[in-house]
Parts: C-alpha cells; sequence; structure tokens
C-alpha cells in the first residue's frame, strides 16, 4: 500500500526534515508513527499524501508513483485517502452534518448519495443523534470525531492521522483510538502519528519512530506487565 524507498526531504532552509527512510505498510495494517517534536512525523504525512514532494527517493502509495504524479492528478490521488488532523479543521458556521458533506460535495456527489453516506458516517463515530447541530456545541472528542467522520465518509483505503488526540484527555484519546482500530478492522489501512508512547504502547500495533529524520525502530513494543 505505502513504500518509501530511500526517501529525503530537505526543506529551502537546508535541513534534511527526513533523511534515507525506507519503509513498507501493507494494505490493511494499522501502525503508529512517533518521534520527539521536529523528527520529521509530519513531514512523512505531508510526502505520503502529495502535499509535499521529496528531495530524493521514491514514493508509491497504492500503486502510484508520487514523483510522477501531475498537478491534475493529485486532487484524485488525495481522494482515495482520509486525513485527519489535531486542530480538526472544522468549518464552525456549519452544522455537523454540512461538514462531514464536504468532501462528498466537492467530488460531486448526488445530494441523495451524500446524505446517505453522511449519516453512515455519522453513525459509526456515534454522532448520529447530532447531525443538526453546530460543532462549536460539541465536546473536543466530539468535534474529533466529526473530523473522523469527515476523513472517512468518502470511504478511504487509506486513513491518515496527524497528531489526532493531541487535545484529548486519556480517556478521550482511547476512544478516538478505538474508531481507528474500528476501521482497521474492516480493512482500511491506518497510519497514525503521535507522540503519545503510553497510548500507543497499548495499542500493541506496530510502531514506526523517527529521530532527527531518520527511520530508528519498526516493530511491535514488548508488552510490560505493569505492577500490581
Ligand atoms: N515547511 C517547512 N520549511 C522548513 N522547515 C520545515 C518545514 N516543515 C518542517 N520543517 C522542519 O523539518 C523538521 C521536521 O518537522 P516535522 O514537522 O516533520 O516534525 P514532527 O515530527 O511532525 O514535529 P511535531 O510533532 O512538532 O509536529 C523540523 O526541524 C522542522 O522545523
Amino acid at each position: 500500500m505505502i513504500k518509501f524507498d530511500n526517501v529525503t526531504k530537505r526543506y529551502e532552509t537546508g535541513q534534511d526534515a527526513l533523511a534515507r527512510v525506507s519503509l513498507e505498510i501493507g494494505r490493511g495494517e494499522l501502525v503508529f508513527l512517533t518521534g520527539h517534536s521536529g523528527a520529521g512525523k509530519s513531514t512523512l504525512l505531508k510526502l505520503l499524501t502529495a502535499i509535499e514532494k521529496p528531495t530524493r527517493g521514491q514514493i508509491i502509495v497504492g500503486g502510484q508513483n508520487l514523483g510522477r504524479l501531475s498537478r491534475g492528478q493529485v486532487p484524485y490521488f488525495r481522494r482515495n485517502i482520509g486525513i485527519v488532523f489535531q486542530n480538526h479543521q472544522l468549518l464552525f458556521d456549519r452544522s455537523v452534518f454540512d461538514n462531514v458533506a464536504l468532501p462528498l460535495q466537492v467530488a460531486g456527489y448526488a445530494p441523495r448519495d451524500v446524505a446517505r453516506r453522511v449519516r453512515a458516517a455519522l453513525d459509526k463515530v456515534g454522532l448520529l443523534s447530532k447531525e443538526r447541530q453546530n460543532p462549536i456545541a460539541l465536546s473536543g472528542g466530539e468535534q474529533q470525531r466529526v473530523g473522523i467522520a469527515r476523513a472517512v465518509v468518502n470511504k478511504p483505503s487509506l486513513l491518515v492521522a496527524d497528531e489526532p488526540t493531541g487535545n484529548l484527555d486519556p480517556e478521550l484519546s482511547a476512544e478516538v483510538m478505538g474508531l481507528f482500530r474500528q476501521f482497521n478492522a474492516v480493512g482500511v489501512t491506518v497510519l497514525v502519528a503521535s507522540h503519545d508512547l503510553e497510548l500507543i504502547r497499548r495499542m500493541q500495533q506496530r510502531v514506526l519512530a523517527l529521530q532527527a529524520g531518520q527511520l530508528i525502530y519498526d516493530g511491535v513494543p514488548a508488552h510490560e506487565p505493569q505492577p500490581a
């Protein structure tokens, strides 16, 4: 599903935000990406979603070589990826329903299909009863779930999240992670960037760790028994 081959990203400032990173993520995997602030997590996600281009190396996503995508092809490529942001970027002057509907409207779906899919997505994140509310009236956890519904409404085969639990307390963070697990269980490939090591450890999934732009770990962390 995702292949990075010796990928380096150097920003104009001259710094290597990623240095010779090679990795593969198979279809249907749930993987966490971790590392300190500035380690390169966001850069890796921006390359993966064709927001940035690599300076060197090759990136293949869903069989497409991102280095060969033309500007015009990028929006079509992105339709197959759901993206969840830390600050969820919801529009506070529109209802929950309209926020989730946006990607479908942009893609030109008929209004009946939009309504059906939006309600299915809101149902999956447990917010069907709040479709008419304005997101500003929702809690932080609920707002993040609206962001997740919007990311999955298009039924993407890949779901990417950048610090999706950054502003949430541990209980709500666990809830959001549970949602990612659910989408993964029905076949969606999920990549979640997070610096919350405790939360990641509890998930018992594959972890990729970056340090100063280099991939320093790829594996499932050993489960440490908790003291009684
Ligand atoms: N657009 C940019 N132009 C120049 N340098 C950048 C740009 N974006 C990121 N960087 C630099 O690249 C390095 C990696 O940044 P990146 O945002 O990928 O890290 P991160 O692991 O996501 O950090 P954080 O958890 O703080 O978001 C940092 O040193 C950062 O300052």
